[in-house]
């Protein structure tokens, strides 16, 4: 499905050289040490930092000059990015249409989002009142809604505690499944990559390597992963 080719990627004098492929609807965890350039990684994909050469093909369309609002995914930020001045249910509308200009049929899509993610009663609420876990909700409902073929996530619920952690990780695994899209999560917790993954795409080294399967990898990992794993 999407496929960099000899890139370099660059974030001032940091490189990070990734050649590899994702499949579609497959599911990948994102591993490595603090500053290896998981998140450079992620930044490459979505087009928020450009490669600096090789290329990014998407269904074997060349994607590599592609802005970000033009690629088919979805990247969910650690913050959620949510806006505070508008409502839940305007917050989940952004993702259809950035000036919230929504057709009947579109406000429907909203409210089922909602719904799937238990948030339908707060539709009218600011997302300043809700908790840490119900914002993650919120963001995860505008994933949903657009319904890209490729969800990104950065490292997306650090900041909540273990159970609910893995309840928003239960549930971005039921999105995926549903919508068929696949899925690149960064992630600094080696618990995850089980849970979550059907691959592992382990950073080190000024590298972002092939995924590889998370059975083979983990049970198996080479001397750098074994390092990091501790
Ligand atoms: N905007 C930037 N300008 C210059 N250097 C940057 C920038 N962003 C990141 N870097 C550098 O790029 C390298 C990789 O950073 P990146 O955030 O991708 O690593 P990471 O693996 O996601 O780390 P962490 O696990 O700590 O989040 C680091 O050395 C970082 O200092």
């Amino acid at each position: 499905m999407l496929r960099l080719e000899d890139a370099l990627i660059a974030q001032g004098d940091f490189l990070l050289r990734a050649d590899l492929t994702l499949e579609a609807g497959r599911k990948y965890a994102v591993i490595g040490p603090s500053g290896a350039g998981k998140s450079t990684l992620l930044a490459a994909l979505c087009g928020f930092v450009p490669l600096t050469s090789g290329r990014m093909l998407f269904e074997g369309e060349d994607i590599t000059d592609a802005a970000p609002g033009a690629r088919a995914m979805t990247m969910l930020f650690q913050d959620n990015n949510l806006f505070p001045h508008l409502s839940v249910a305007q917050n989940v509308g952004l993702g259809m249409r950035p000036d919230l200009r929504l057709t009947a049929e579109q406000r429907q899509v909203v409210e089922t989002a909602l719904e799937r993610v238990e948030l339908a009663q707060f539709a009218g609420v600011k997302p300043g009142l809700l908790s840490g876990g119900q914002q993650s909700r919120v963001a995860l409902a505008r994933v949903l809604v657009q319904a890209q073929p490729l969800v990104l996530l950065d490292e997306p619920f650090a900041a909540l505690g273990p159970a609910l952690r893995n309840e928003m990780l239960d549930l971005v695994q039921e999105m995926v499944m549903q919508t068929g899209a696949a899925m690149v999560m960064v992630t600094h917790a080696p618990e995850d990559v089980r849970r979550i993954a059907d691959e592992v795409i382990f950073v080190e080294g000024g590298r972002a390597n092939s995924p590889r399967p998370v059975a083979d990898l983990m049970d198996n990992p080479p001397p750098e992963l074994r390092a990091y794993l501790g």
